[in-house]
């Protein structure tokens, strides 16, 4: 659906030239949702305007459902910007205007019949969600109930891509995850193709099928998300995955527990997809002479199956914990000492 080629945007300015973009080539594939990740100033911003032209790039392709971006005239990039919805993270909604205004707001613009622009709204209104909700104005709802406006007004004109920039990240935890569910039903109900930015490993992990990992604005790393999140190799991608499946506090527990106690060897096993539902722990402790304590364990779900993330400490010869450590791998499980020789 999405062709990036050697992609790059420079920006003069009077300090000298900044690199936002640096030759990105991407794919992303007609119904995936494929999220970027990245620190503040990596590019994602530039990246995802590169992509219905808000900036125009200083080399390289963008090619959006078989079109070359950067061919197009100036009325065919407005047709090509119709088939791609946007939306964004302070919601950039119109506040003297009602919800169904708002969302009929596109139609207008194109020229469609009132009566037709009302059927539309209706429909879009109960897809997101909003039922009775479409004589309000935006400073009357919640900061999920205006997503949820900015989303219907980007699906308005049937897009074949939907351009997120940082959309839940203005919104609590909870309302968070309801705009992710909202995009994944979307997503599944309309076969969009989605392509979100996001600082946030947490809605990479809810929603995403693939994801690239961007810094200075070159992708540093990128694959499905169960993938990555496997076998991160950048340090900053184990950064962003430390994030969902590190609680902060544990390194520190652990340390402390490791230094008062003096118990055995520490271990943190990786479980992705089917593995996490394997009795691991009841079949080391069969086979082997040794003991086992649980310290700590999370369990996520992605859209690509669960990863879970267990620490243990281990007791027992040394022979047998190296044994147990290449009984795990055998099973296909990641396995890390994390204290302990
Ligand atoms: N219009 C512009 N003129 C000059 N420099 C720019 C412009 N837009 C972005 N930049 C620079 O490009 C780099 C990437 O910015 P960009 O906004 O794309 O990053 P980002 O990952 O989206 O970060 P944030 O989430 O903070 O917006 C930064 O160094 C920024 O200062």
């Amino acid at each position: 659906m999405i062709t990036l080629s050697k992609l790059a945007k420079t920006f003069q300015t009077k300090d000298g030239n900044v690199t936002a973009v640096d030759h990105v080539d991407l794919t992303i594939d007609k119904g995936e949702i494929f999220g970027i990740i990245g620190y503040s100033g990596a590019g994602k911003s530039t990246l995802i305007r590169l992509l219905n032209m808000l900036e125009t790039p200083s080399s390289g392709e963008v090619t959006i459902a078989d079109k070359n971006m950067n061919q197009l005239s100036k009325k065919e990039l407005r047709q090509a910007r119709q088939e791609m919805g946007m939306i964004f993270q302070h919601f950039n909604l119109l506040w003297s205007r009602t919800v169904a205004d708002n969302i009929a707001f596109p139609l207008e613009v194109k020229g469609m019949p009132k009566a037709e622009q009302k059927k539309r709204v209706d429909e879009l209104i109960k897809l997101v969600g909003l039922e009775g909700r479409g004589g309000s104005y935006p400073s009357q709802l919640s900061g999920g109930q205006k997503q949820r406006v900015g989303i219907a007004r980007a699906l308005a004109n049937d897009p074949k891509v939907l351009l997120c920039d940082e959309a839940t990240s203005a919104l609590d935890p909870k309302t968070t995850d309801s705009i992710l569910d909202l995009l994944v039903d979307i997503n599944q109900k309309l076969n969009l193709t989605i392509v979100l930015i996001t600082h946030e490993m947490h809605v990479i992990q809810k929603i995403c099928h693939q994801v690239a990992v961007m810094e200075n604005g070159l992708i540093v790393e990128q694959g499905p998300v169960l993938d990555v999140f496997k076998q991160p190799k950048e340090n900053m991608t184990k950064e962003f995955v430390k994030q969902v499946t590190e609680p902060e506090e544990t390194e520190e527990a652990i340390r402390h527990l490791f230094e008062k106690d003096g118990i055995g060897q520490i271990l943190q096993l990786t479980f992705v997809g089917g593995d996490a539902k394997k009795p691991l722990m009841t079949d080391i402790v069969r086979k082997f002479d040794v003991s086992i304590s649980i310290l700590q364990g999370k369990i996520s779900q992605t859209r690509n199956g669960p990863y879970g993330s267990l620490f243990v400490s281990i007791n027992g010869e040394r022979e047998l914990i190296d044994e147990v450590i290449a009984f795990i791998r055998e099973q296909q499980v990641e396995v890390e000492v994390v204290h302990g020789e």
